[in-house]
Formats: C-alpha cells, sequence, structure tokens
C-alpha cells in the first residue's frame, strides 16, 4: 500500500530555485529539477513558475501527450488545496484551485443577479403597471 504525501502550498514554495525546483499542475506536486536543462520550452518558464502552480501556463503550451506522460517521473505528492492562499495569483498566468473557486463565486452572484432578480424585478413590474391601467380603466 502506498501512502501519498500531501504538501501545503508553502511547503511547495521553497523548492523555487533551479537547483531545488518544485511546481504544481492540477493539484499535485512534481521535483523537476533534474528535468530543468533538459526541458524543450527552456528553463526560464520552469523558473518563473517555481515552487508555485503552473497548470494554466503547462495548458497554454499545449504540451503533448508524451509530456504529460513524462510527469509520473517527476511526481512527489498532492498538493493540501486548503493550504492555497486566496487573493491574486502569483503569476501572471497562474491560477490557484482558490483563486479560480473564489472568482467561480463572484461570476455566480453577478449571473444570478442579472439572470434571476433583475427578469423578476421586470415582471413584476409589468404587472404592477397592468393592475394599475386595470385599476384606471375600471373606475
Ligand atoms: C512541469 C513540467 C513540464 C514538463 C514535463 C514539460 C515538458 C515539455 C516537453 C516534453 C516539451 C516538448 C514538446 C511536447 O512534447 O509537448 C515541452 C515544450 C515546451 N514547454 Fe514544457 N514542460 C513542463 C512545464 C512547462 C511550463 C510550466 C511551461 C510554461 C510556459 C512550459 C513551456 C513550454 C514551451 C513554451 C514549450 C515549447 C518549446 C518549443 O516547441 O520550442 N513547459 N515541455
Amino acid at each position: 500500500m502506498s501512502t501519498v504525501t500531501v504538501y501545503t502550498a508553502d511547503q511547495v514554495a521553497v523548492h523555487n530555485k533551479k537547483s531545488d525546483l518544485w511546481c504544481i499542475l492540477d493539484g499535485k506536486v512534481y521535483d523537476i529539477t533534474k528535468f530543468v536543462d533538459e526541458h524543450p520550452g527552456g528553463e526560464e518558464v520552469l523558473l518563473e513558475h517555481a515552487g508555485i502552480d503552473c497548470s494554466d501556463a503547462f495548458e497554454d503550451v499545449g504540451h503533448s501527450e508524451d509530456a504529460r506522460e513524462m510527469l509520473a517521473d517527476f511526481y512527489v505528492g498532492d498538493l493540501d488545496g486548503a493550504s492555497v492562499p486566496a487573493g491574486p495569483p502569483k503569476a501572471p498566468v497562474a491560477k490557484s484551485a482558490a483563486a479560480s473557486a473564489a472568482n467561480q463565486k463572484q461570476n455566480d452572484t453577478g449571473s444570478g443577479f442579472t439572470q434571476f432578480a433583475l427578469p423578476l424585478a421586470i415582471l413584476v413590474a409589468y404587472f404592477a403597471y397592468k393592475y394599475y391601467a386595470g385599476a384606471v380603466q375600471a373606475e
């Protein structure tokens, strides 16, 4: 039986240099230190995402199936989702799970208002007007 090691975002964040480089991809933690020099996309991009979430950057590039399979060699554990700090992402394109969830929530509130409350208000106003117009006519 194998137990998965769970790391907090802070624990991953300290591995942020070329000689000790970890990154987070879809909630999984990878030690890519040995891969930095071999990365076809160069070391620069990996260093930019050192110790943080690189899921969006990785997807944006459209990595091959081979690249995805390589990840298994570097896997060291899972990310403790609850440890991901809320707030702006640390890298321009990197989005933490918590930040995405917060954005989602904001979007929900916005669309909830426009999709539900606003039409309802218009409907109520319409019937109020009809009632008023009917009442005036009946007089
Ligand atoms: C974290 C683990 C990563 C692995 C194992 C990995 C692996 C690879 C591999 C195998 C390729 C060759 C093309 C392919 O097979 O898709 C590649 C290309 C590339 N990677 Fe990554 N990559 C990783 C992370 C990243 C990140 C975080 C970025 C950030 C933007 C990135 C940017 C690129 C770019 C720009 C190329 C294209 C290079 C070219 O075609 O000239 N990679 N990567």
